[in-house]
């Protein structure tokens, strides 16, 4: 495969309490991975915690030195991937945020990105979240440019907000990642309608990579890590439980999608535009 065409996997890590155990295991399904010939990997949201507000404090780490960062990055090194490392309950200083760490081939931290739409929601008699109760928003977007072509992050709640995909297209990005985690009322309603729309809107590859489902678990996750193609057909998509799924990403695709449909420069910026960062 060229970089046109390349390989890409979403593990959804079945998460447990104990720390040390996630990342291993994570670690483990990236080389499964990578032999499978995957070459951009992820990791899912909250992956080496369980996901909730009074988890955080307690499984968080300092980004570069803590445990987690080191592991990623030699299991990038070690594999020769990219890895997006889903996202890990982050502290700096006294403030706490929930933070997706990227690695290139050679293990090298590329990027950091910290959700900046924070989950607040509530929905009586079927959710109530509030991650503001101890975390902090991030305050800048993410590109991460790869020998792939240039890739947009996002973390979960951030797949939501339409114009932050517009402006990851407007400045290039041919993908979006998201680490997410919706969980059993948003997730059937909304999960995949909003990976196909982020990637409809913008003629772009869309990959949500949630954890697995654990009924015992506070949080019950949504599962389903799908990819989008730019013309909003899944063409990959797990179940509920652990697994690694794959999908074959082709540029020529996307550009042929673009030609006949060009909508993307048929815009009227005469009567609205996305703003640039
Ligand atoms: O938007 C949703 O419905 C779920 C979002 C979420 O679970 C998150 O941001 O972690």
């Amino acid at each position: 495969m060229s970089n046109k065409e390349f390989r890409t996997a979403l593990i959804q890590l079945l998460v447990s309490s104990n720390k040390n155990e996630n990342i291993k295991r994570a670690v483990e399904f990236i080389s499964i991975a990578a032999k499978n010939n995957a070459k951009i990997i992820s990791l899912p949201e909250c992956f080496n915690s369980p996901y909730g507000v009074k988890y955080f404090p307690e499984y968080s780490e300092h980004i570069p030195d803590g445990e987690t960062t080191k592991a990623l990055a030699n299991a990038a090194k070690e594999n020769k991937v990219y890895l997006i490392g889903g996202s890990i309950p982050e502290r700096e200083d006294d403030k706490l945020y929930n933070t997706c760490i990227v690695f290139d081939p050679e293990g090298n931290l590329i990027a950091k990105h910290r959700k900046v739409h924070l989950f607040d929601i509530d929905i009586p008699g079927k959710i109530t979240f509030k991650e503001s109760t101890n975390l902090s928003p991030g305050n800048q977007l993410t590109i991460v440019d790869t020998c792939y072509g240039k890739i947009g992050i996002g973390i979960c709640y951030d797949i939501r907000f339409a114009e932050m995909a517009a402006l990851y297209q407007k400045k290039g990005c041919h993908m979006i990642f998201y680490p997410g985690a919706f969980n059993l009322t948003t997730g059937p309603a909304h999960w995949e309608l909003l990976i196909r729309s982020r990637a409809v809107d913008n003629q772009l590859y869309v990959a949500a990579v949630s954890p697995a489902r654990c009924m015992d678990a506070d949080y019950k996750a949504w599962g389903h890590s799908s990819v989008s193609n730019p013309y909003g057909e899944i063409v990959c998509k797990a179940g509920s439980g652990e697994e690694v799924v794959y999908a074959d990403i082709d540029m020529d695709k996307l550009n042929e999608i673009r030609t006949n449909m060009p909508y993307l420069n048929q815009k009227r910026a005469d009567l609205y535009e996305i703003k640039e960062f």
